[in-house]
């Protein structure tokens, strides 16, 4: 076995910005590693919308093949690409502390927060923009969702691509702006000041997370990477993901969560929401933090008898599955 601990990433300025943490982690621990570059096909068919690509872990199914064909010994990914059921022979390794998990709302023009509702830093109630000539841009199903239910009004255009690329093509189109993960802009240094949080819109699970995965029971590899494992977040972004679980089988879905850990209290919202923004149903609970293995469970069973199992057969129906958990 190899001492130069291999760890593999994609080759976008986001995953090997991450890469290159865990990395710079590693060596703090006096663990010595590589770093090798992958492309997946999440990354080179950047036109069809990630909820058409059909199959789930676009993102990460070529770096698990890396993992199990050997030429790789840690994969870093962004935790929310990951399906919630890992493939098989692999295992979560580590969750690094999350960063800024909130979805934020980058604009061009300087009215455009105010036709929001977004006034002095704070969101007005459901003070909504109702005018039909405004369109917005992005891939992720689960914002769509989520913003037509807050804006009927509106138009939502496809946005694909790393996040540079979406940054460029908002600047190119006249679109009056775009939602992006503030963890992925902020990570490389490109979150512009024209950019408001959506506090109201929820985030996909695990979003702001980084997880390395590596091969089931690789000691060097498990031992390398413990003490970069943040407990609060792991336990926080299992709960999410336990949530997506047994909603949908692990399908990138309209379903949002977050999990918050508190003085020993687990504090869990979700929703989901109807693709075309019309139906919207919500779960809120607060748990001990020694119930987090049933929390995720709890929350969706809370959820299912509270409408959101009429929108999930709803979302059956179409057939909309999508990949990773976006
Ligand atoms: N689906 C793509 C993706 N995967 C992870 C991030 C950002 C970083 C993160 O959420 O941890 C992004 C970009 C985005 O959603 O804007």
């Amino acid at each position: 076995m190899s001492t130069v601990l291999r760890i593999g990433t994609r080759d976008s300025e986001l995953a090997v910005w991450q890469a290159t943490l865990v990395q710079n982690q590693l060596k703090e621990l006096g663990v010595q590693s590589e770093l090798v570059y992958l492309k997946s096909e999440g990354d080179i068919d950047t036109i069809t919308p990630l909820y058409a690509l059909g199959v789930q872990g676009v993102f990460t199914k070529v770096l698990d093949a890396a993992l199990l064909n050997n030429r790789i010994d840690i994969a870093v990914h962004s935790m929310k690409d990951v399906p919630t059921q890992m493939a098989q022979g692999l295992q979560q390794a580590a969750v690094l502390k999350r960063a800024n998990y909130k979805d934020i709302f980058v604009y061009k023009e300087e009215s455009t927060p105010a036709a929001l509702g977004y006034n002095n830093g704070k969101w007005n109630g459901d003070n909504d923009d109702n005018s039909l000539d405004f369109t917005i841009a992005t891939g992720s199903v689960r914002r769509i969702a989520q913003w037509l239910h807050r804006y009927p009004s509106h138009k939502v255009e496809n946005l694909r691509g790393n996040v540079n690329t979406r940054l460029r093509k908002v600047k190119e189109h006249n679109w009056k702006g775009a939602i992006f993960a503030a963890a992925g802009l902020e990570r490389i240094g490109l979150r512009p000041a024209t950019s408001i949080d959506l506090d109201w819109m929820l985030p996909a699970p695990a979003q702001g997370a980084i997880m390395i995965a590596c091969r089931e029971g690789d000691e060097f590899a498990l031992e390398s990477c413990r003490s970069l494992d943040d407990e609060s977040t792991a336990i926080c972004t299992c709960v999410e993901r336990d949530f997506l679980s047994a909603l949908m089988g692990g399908c990138s879905t309209p379903i949002s969560a977050l999990a918050e850990l508190n003085n020993g209290e687990i504090y869990f919202k979700g929703n989901i929401v109807s693709p075309d923004g019309k139906y919207k149903a919500v779960v809120e609970k607060r748990l001990l933090k020694e119930q987090w293995h049933e929390a995720g469970r709890l929350a969706a069973a809370s959820i299912l008898a509270n409408g959101g199992q009429a929108i999930i057969n709803s979302i059956r129906k179409t057939g909309l599955t999508t990949n990773g958990n976006d």
